[in-house]
Parts: structure tokens; C-alpha cells; sequence
């Protein structure tokens, strides 16, 4: 198989390259493993190497509902093609862009080369996933998600041989993908940098995206060089007027160290340790420079904030940053009270989580009767069932924060995540450092968590994942109430409360030698399992809890009609309240300025588990002979549709016809995904 590695010593011309290329590079090693794995699917779905290039394409119409349908990703990369297509002219190469479905879409190239790309039906209308056309870049990155080299015969068809490609996938707010920039040439014509040329073009394309799909947003441009800001790879996230997240983009995500599922549970001032009110003022100076803002970690960042906001909230903002300013100037926290600013934002004690559940109330009696005792408490509980959150309103509730209360400050809540940070750094981020302990250490040594919970709550998340070798310093502390930094012989006392959490059998572990069985019993003092949601029977009242709070910013009150009622509680709830605090909020983003969260706001992927998406459209469709005569009376008449929405639901009546309702079998011979079937059915029923 002639590869780019064999291309790249082809260039030099000797032997000894080719095992310099293959041996420096161990991304395209990585590479050649993703066309295996293509290879072998290829077999698996039949594709036979010789075959003829499949020349069937979409009729104009069914193209330019394509391109209707891909809108504002086409009105996007459309510019940014043009520029990547300036950077590359006469080269014999080709800038291509495709939909989510792999169907080509928009190109632009060279003449000479767009006469052969014909003649593999590399062309707008042409679908390129890798069941229709075996590895080729398209749709082995749309398999993959990620950018795709595919390099002359590591091309599954013989007749694509002569082609070298690389593709980035475009993905959306939500981080789904929505479809493929490419660029194609002569294999000959091959250059590493095509692929860094085609992924900076995809970027853009995201970023430009981004920024546009929020109206009445803050959305902060951010990173932590200056000189960045403003360019590809800076980070940007957006909030609403209140300051809750909507979304972020790659770079933020990467920044921030928190996955967009992570992010949904945060604002801006539990992200950045300061009020949203901050951005107004600052908006309000005639010429705002850049600002510093210091993430979670420490890490300062350099932002600037664009406000696209309604009146109504610019009105409302500059009337809350005055108030605030009139009662305490904003100030630039440090990250170390950081910690404090998020806990005073979420945590509402104990009494705020008894919701109705009576396993619930049973938990939270057993805490309060060790509040005022220094006894440490476990919370088990699957992912995402609310562990932090009841860590924090213990916390908010303990013996410690009251005090501190009373003499008018707020006592410690630091939290550390055992499993997000490497092992390596743990020690150093809970036992904290002295100046020059280890290479890389900063100047003036480290507080450690311990430290900073002096006087509060140290709160350990997946304890199972703390390193068997700190097991045994953890229980010393514990103990002897005392730390040693590392890199120092001082002991330092500290008085702190401990809560830890799990969502590993610990027992199994220490019955494995995993966990330390003296630090298990040490950190036993209070055992209590938080119930899955599934489980819980105040779901409902959660669910009208988190509306409530979630239409308490931006939108007017909403309610769930009755269908969505009963799907919350038909609902298996895997992620637990975080899952269901996240479809909440995308429901009430859906529903806009509608009073009722209906069946058709809620994510398609939570319809499809409960089974309602396919056997009711496919079966109501089934049912519908009407319908049916209908699409064969459009197909035998030939009658013009009056409107794309038309057209295309004749031919997805007409496809569903011929295939006796089978959903997949109809999306495959339209070229367009299931979803896409079920949304157009769905809307033509409204
Ligand atoms: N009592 C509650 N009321 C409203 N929302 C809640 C509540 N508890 C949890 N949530 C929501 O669920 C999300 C996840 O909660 P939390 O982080 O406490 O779960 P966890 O069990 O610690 O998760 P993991 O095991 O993944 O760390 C929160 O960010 C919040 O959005």
C-alpha cells in the first residue's frame, strides 16, 4: 500500500528516510492504524476494492434542499473556502465541503483537476461516507470525529488511488458534528501542511459559527497569551445576560480543563470567582483593554467580553453593576478564594436538597446528627447524582462555616477531583510544596488543598483514584491532624472537615489491594448512598425545581405539558441530575418564548431511548394510506412540489413507501440520516 509515510522518503529518495519518516512520526503511525481499522469495516459492509466509482448523485433540487438544510454551516465556510482556496490554486487540488451525512455539498478547484475528480464523482451532490465509497477522508473523519488523512492506495477503491486527501470535521455548539472541509489533489501533489492549512480553516469556520448562533449572549474571547486573543486559537465561551453558561468552543473547553457536559453546571462567576456585573462595567469604559481574569487553576487569562445584548438587559445590568459597586467595589479574586465564591453561589444547605424522596430525607437526618461532630463522611452515589452538591451543603450547614458565619466571614469549601488531575500532581496539589521542591515548582512554593481547607471542608471526589502510594500520607494527616509540604520538615496543624466520594465499590478495591484498608475505616465515619434518579420519587418536583430556577433569569415562567411529565418519569436517567439539570436547560432554550416545554423541545437523543422516535413516526406513517397514495401519485405524476419542504418530504414518503416503512433502509437511499427523517415527518405533522 503506498502511504504518505513512502511518499514523504519518496520526496528525499533513499531508504534510510523512509525509516526516518516512519520512525519520527508517530501521528501518521497513529493514522495508518485509523485506515486499518477503515479497511476492516470496509470488508465488513461489502464494499469490493474494484468496483466502479458510484456515479450517483442528487438531482439540483435535492441538492439545494441539501444546501438549504446545511445553511448557515454553508453561508459560514463558504469565505473561509474562497481564502483556502486562494492558498492553494494550481496546485491541482480541490477544496471541498461536505454535510454530516458525508454528502459533498459546495467545492471549489482547479479545472484541470475538478475534470478528474469527476470521473470518481468527487462532487457536490455526491455522498462520501465510508459505506458508499469504502476509507476515503470525508467519511472516514466523519467515523472518526476527528481530522483524516487518507493518502493514495490507502484509499479503499482502487479508483481513488490517484487522490490524496485530508479532512477536519466542523462540529457545532454542542459539540455534534456538522460536516467535513476537505481538501483533495493528485496524490502527487501531497504537502504535510495541507492538513494543518485544512484543520486552522475548519476552526475558523467553528469559531464563526459560535459567535453567531447566540443573540442576546456575553461572550468572553479569551486565553492565557495576550497576543492570542483575537485569533483561531483563542477560547470563547458564552453566557447569558445573568452570567449562566451556554456553551464554549474547543480551545475554551481545552483552557478551562471541563468538557461542555461539565460546563453546564457553572456561570461566570463560579467559573472566574467574580460577578457578571464586571463585564458591564467594563463594557462601559471608552476604550477597554484587555482584562485578567484567573481560572480554576490558577492559570491567569487575558479577556475581552462582547455584550450582544437587548436593551431591557443592558438596562437591568447596569442598574445591578451599579448597586454592586455602590456596595462593594468588584475586586480580582485569587484563585485560592476562588473555592469560597463557588460554594456560597450553589450551596444552599441541607434543607434546600430534601425534596420529597424519603431515602433522601433519611440521608440527610443521619448528616445532621454529625454536623457538629469532626466525623468523616462518605458519600457514594452513581455519576452525577449530586455527591458535590450535597458535599457543599454540608459544608454550608457544618458546625465550622457557622461559626465562621458568626464572627462575618465564610469558612473554606476546596475541592479536589482525584481522577482529573494526573497522579503526579496530586501530592503536590493536596500536600502542597516549598520553593524549589521538584523541577517546575513555582517560585514561592504552593499552598496544598489541605491547607487552604484549614478551618473548613476538604472535599476528596473519587477517592478511589487517590494513588495507593499518597494512600498512607493521607491517613498520617488524618491522624495526626498535621501536613508536611513536600520538600519541607515543617508540620503545619490544620483543623478541617472531611468529606470524600465515590462512585467505585471501595470495599471491593481494598478486598483487591487497591484501596488502603486502614485509610478505607479511617474515612468510613459516615457512609451514605445517594439514590440514582430513577430511584427517587421526587423526581417530578426536581424537574419543576429546576424549571422554575432555570426561567428565573432570562425567559418568562414555563411549564412541562403533560406528555413531557410523564416521559420525565418513563426516563431511565443514566446521568442522573446532571442529565436531567442539562435537558432542563436546553428544553427551556428550545421552547423560546412558549409558556409549555412540549415533547418536541426536548434532545432527540432522550426521545430515542424511550423509543418514541421510530416506531411512531415510521408506524403513523405506515397507517397514513393517504400519505402514502400521495407520494406514489407525486412519483408517478412527476408533479412539481411547490417548495423545497415539499419536495423533500415526497421523497422521503416516497423512499419510506418503497421500503415499507423501514426508516434506516429509506435514509440509506436518500443519503440523509434517520434523525433528519423523523425531524421533517415530525414538523409536516405539526
Ligand atoms: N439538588 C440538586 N438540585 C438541582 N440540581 C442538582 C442537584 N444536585 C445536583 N444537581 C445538578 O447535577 C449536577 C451534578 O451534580 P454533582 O456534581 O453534585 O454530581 P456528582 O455525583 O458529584 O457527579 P460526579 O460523580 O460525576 O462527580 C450539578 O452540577 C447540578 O447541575
Amino acid at each position: 500500500m503506498q502511504t504518505r509515510i513512502d511518499s514523504a522518503a519518496r520526496g528525499n529518495g533513499n531508504v534510510t528516510s523512509l525509516v526516518q519518516a516512519a520512525a519520527d512520526t508517530d501521528t501518521q503511525l497513529a493514522d495508518l492504524r485509523i485506515i486499518e481499522q477503515s479497511h476492516q469495516r470496509c470488508l465488513g459492509y461489502g464494499i469490493a476494492r474494484h468496483q466502479n466509482p458510484d456515479l450517483d448523485l442528487l438531482s439540483a433540487a435535492e441538492l439545494a434542499l441539501a444546501l438549504e438544510r446545511n445553511q448557515a454551516l454553508f453561508g459560514h465556510a463558504r469565505p473561509v473556502m474562497e481564502t483556502l482556496y486562494d492558498q492553494i490554486r494550481n496546485t491541482h487540488n480541490m477544496v471541498i465541503l461536505a454535510d454530516a451525512e458525508g454528502t459533498i455539498i459546495h467545492t471549489l478547484g482547479d479545472k484541470d483537476f475538478l475534470v478528474k475528480a469527476d470521473q470518481v464523482a468527487l462532487g457536490p451532490g455526491v455522498h462520501w461516507s465510508e459505506q458508499r465509497r469504502g476509507t476515503n477522508a470525508i467519511g472516514t473523519a466523519l467515523h472518526e470525529q476527528k481530522p483524516t488523512t487518507v493518502h493514495a492506495q490507502e484509499h479503499y477503491l482502487n479508483a481513488n488511488h490517484f487522490l490524496t486527501c485530508s479532512s477536519a470535521p466542523i462540529f457545532d455548539h454542542q459539540g455534534r458534528v456538522l460536516g467535513v472541509l476537505d481538501v483533495s489533489g493528485e496524490c502527487g501533489s501531497y504537502h504535510k501542511h495541507t492538513m494543518a492549512l485544512v484543520r486552522m480553516s475548519a476552526q475558523m469556520i467553528e469559531n464563526h459559527l459560535f459567535t453567531s448562533n447566540f443573540a442576546d449572549c456575553i461572550t468572553l474571547h479569551f486565553h492565557s497569551r495576550p497576543e492570542f486573543v483575537g485569533t483561531l486559537v483563542e477560547g470563547i465561551v458564552s453566557f447569558t445576560p445573568g452570567g449562566r453558561f451556554l456553551s464554549a468552543n474547543r480551545s475554551a473547553q481545552f483552557q478551562l480543563g471541563l468538557s461542555l457536559a461539565a460546563l453546564q453546571s457553572h456561570t461566570f462567576s463560579s467559573l472566574f470567582g467574580m460577578p457578571v456585573s464586571m463585564l458591564f462595567d467594563h463594557h462601559q469604559k471608552a476604550m477597554p483593554e484587555l482584562m485578567d481574569l484567573y481560572l480554576h487553576s490558577g492559570v491567569r487569562i487575558h479577556a475581552r467580553a462582547e455584550l450582544k445584548l437587548k436593551e431591557q438587559h443592558f438596562q437591568q445590568a447596569r442598574v445591578a453593576a451599579a448597586e454592586s459597586q455602590l456596595s462593594a467595589p468588584p475586586t480580582v479574586r485569587t484563585p485560592a478564594q476562588h473555592g469560597n465564591a463557588v460554594s456560597a453561589q450553589i450551596g444552599q444547605g441541607l434543607a434546600a436538597l430534601d425534596t420529597g424522596d424519603a431515602r433522601l430525607h433519611d440521608i440527610i437526618a443521619k448528616l445532621r446528627k454529625v454536623l457538629t461532630r469532626d466525623i468523616p463522611i462518605m458519600i457514594a452515589g452513581e455519576t452525577g447524582a449530586g455527591k458535590e452538591w450535597l458535599a457543599r451543603a454540608i459544608h454550608q450547614d457544618s458546625s465550622r462555616n457557622r461559626a465562621a458565619a458568626a464572627s462575618g466571614h465564610a469558612a473554606p469549601f476546596v475541592a479536589l477531583n482525584c481522577s482529573a488531575i494526573p497522579e503526579s500532581l496530586i501530592e503536590a496539589e493536596l500536600f502542597g510544596y516549598e520553593e524549589g521542591a521538584f523541577t517546575g515548582a513555582r517560585k514561592k512554593g504552593g499552598t496544598g488543598k489541605i491547607l487552604q481547607a484549614q478551618g473548613g471542608t476538604l472535599f476528596l471526589d473519587e477517592i478511589g483514584d487517590m494513588p495507593l502510594s499518597l494512600q498512607g500520607r493521607l491517613l498520617r494527616v488524618l491522624q495526626e491532624r498535621a501536613v508536611t509540604p513536600l520538600g519541607s520538615n515543617r508540620q503545619l496543624r490544620v483543623e478541617f472537615t472531611l468529606v470524600c466520594a465515590t462512585n467505585q465499590p471501595l470495599r471491593e478495591m481494598v478486598a483487591q489491594h487497591r484501596f488502603r484498608e486502614d485509610l478505607y475505616y479511617r474515612l468510613n465515619g459516615l457512609q451514605v448512598k445517594l439514590p440514582a434518579l430513577r430511584m427517587r420519587s421526587d423526581l417530578a418536583q426536581l424537574a419543576q425545581q429546576m424549571l422554575a430556577q432555570e426561567c428565573r433569569d432570562d425567559a418568562g415562567a414555563k411549564q412541562f405539558d403533560a406528555q413531557v411529565q410523564q416521559l420525565l418519569l418513563a426516563y431511565h436517567w443514566p446521568g442522573n441530575l446532571r442529565q436531567l439539570a442539562n435537558l432542563v436547560r436546553t428544553a427551556v432554550a428550545m421552547a423560546g418564548d412558549e409558556s409549555f416545554i412540549k415533547a418536541a423541545h426536548l434532545p432527540e437523543d432522550f426521545l430515542e431511548d424511550l423509543g418514541m422516535a421510530e416506531p411512531v413516526y415510521a408506524d403513523a406513517y405506515l397507517a397514513d394510506e393517504d400519505a402514502a397514495h400521495d407520494a406514489t401519485a407525486v412519483a408517478s405524476t412527476g408533479m412539481a412540489a411547490t417548495s423545497m419542504q415539499q419536495t423533500e418530504l415526497a421523497a422521503i414518503r416516497r423512499a419510506l413507501h418503497a421500503h415499507q416503512g423501514n426508516v434506516t433502509a429509506a435514509a440509506r437511499t436518500l443519503g440523509i440520516s434517520r434523525n433528519t427523517i423523523y425531524r421533517r415527518l415530525k414538523s409536516s405533522a405539526r
